[in-house]
């Protein structure tokens, strides 16, 4: 990068996602000259300012938005379109949108009715992350040698934008992938939605169990089940906001999975060795080809 990406960076909703973005760019000068931190919580915001995190730090998103050369929103999914409703109406002409939903189809539909033509938009989410969230969480090697998958809409982005936003992740540590919305939602409902539903899930069952038996079940939770409570420790509005705007691609992919688990299930029953095992190999497949791409 020869000059700075952009002169200010107005983050909206500094959580972990976006104290993290913050953090980094404080690392990287040429990356914006300016970083505004706006976030409807006073508490978050008087956090953000102690932590020394932005150059200026507002409740007032609209006033920080209009004063952005990149507007970035890091607030749960269902809230982003209101967000963007209230800021764009203020952007300067020229200024890039962008957001770090989980989820892309309801969003860019949200958002769509707001956009003006002369405000490009470039919805951006990266694969990271962990089950803690608010400004003390964030830190800035979070996108390290992660993906951050880019859903520009062609009909309401430009090439120049897209490149300015690819720049900022490329900044961030990210590598970047340019892909269609609905297979965006498609993905995302397979590699981290359906996921977390399972962990949720196992854990109300092991919970309810220790009722049943009016036992200590979670007591001897070994490291299969804690490796599950990591993420069923992720923040519920959050979740609740990405199951209900993903909702069809979360629901076809456990869809496939309950046959897959059926499958299995089958076979333990009917004592089938080979279906077993087969099974497990093709997990330890998987497991070892991350830990070779490093994404393990
Ligand atoms: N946590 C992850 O692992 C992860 C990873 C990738 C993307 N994301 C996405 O990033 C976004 C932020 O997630 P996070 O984990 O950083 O959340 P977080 O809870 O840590 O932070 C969200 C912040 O947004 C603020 N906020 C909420 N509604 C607002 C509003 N209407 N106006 C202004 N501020 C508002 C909250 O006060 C909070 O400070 C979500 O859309 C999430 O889906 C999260
Ligand atoms: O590692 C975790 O704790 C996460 O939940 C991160 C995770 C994921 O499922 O991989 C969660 C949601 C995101 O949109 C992206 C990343």
């Amino acid at each position: 990068m020869t000059g700075p990406l952009c002169h200010t960076l107005c983050v909206i909703g500094p959580g972990l996602i976006g104290s993290s973005v913050l953090r980094r760019a404080r690392q990287r000068p040429g990356l914006a000259t300016r970083l505004i931190a706006a976030d409807r919580d006073e508490a978050v915001c008087a956090r953000v300012r102690e932590l020394g995190l932005a150059d200026e730090v507002t409740t007032d998103a609209v006033r920080a938005a209009s004063e952005a050369d990149i507007v970035m929103i890091c607030v749960p999914v269902g809230a982003i379109p209101a967000v963007a409703a209230a800021v764009i109406p203020a952007m300067k002409p020229g200024a890039i949108l962008t957001d770090v939903g989980s989820t892309r189809r309801s969003v860019v539909d949200g958002v769509r009715p707001f956009l003006r033509p002369d405000v490009p938009y470039v919805p951006a989410h990266p694969m990271a992350g962990t089950e803690h969230s608010g400004p003390d969480a964030g830190f800035a090697t979070l996108f390290e040698d992660r993906w951050c998958l880019l859903t520009p809409p062609e009909d309401a982005s430009t090439p120049e934008a897209v490149a300015t936003i690819e720049a900022l992740w490329h900044a961030m540590g990210a590598r970047t992938r340019i892909m269609d919305v609905d297979h965006h939602d498609k993905i995302c409902a397979i590699v981290s939605h359906v996921p977390h539903l399972l962990a949720f899930s196992i854990c109300q069952t092991a919970d309810s169990l220790a009722t049943d038996l009016r036992s200590e079940v979670l007591d001897f939770a070994a490291s299969g089940f804690r490796d599950f409570t990591r993420i069923a420790a992720s923040d519920p509005t959050m979740w609740r906001d990405i199951f209900l705007h993903n909702r069809e691609a979360v629901l076809e992919m456990l869809d496939r999975f309950r046959s897959d688990a059926e499958t299995l299930a089958q076979a333990i029953s009917e004592g089938d060795e080979a279906t077993i095992v087969a099974s497990i190999e093709r997990g330890r497949r998987i497991r070892r080809s991350l830990i070779e791409n490093r994404q393990a």
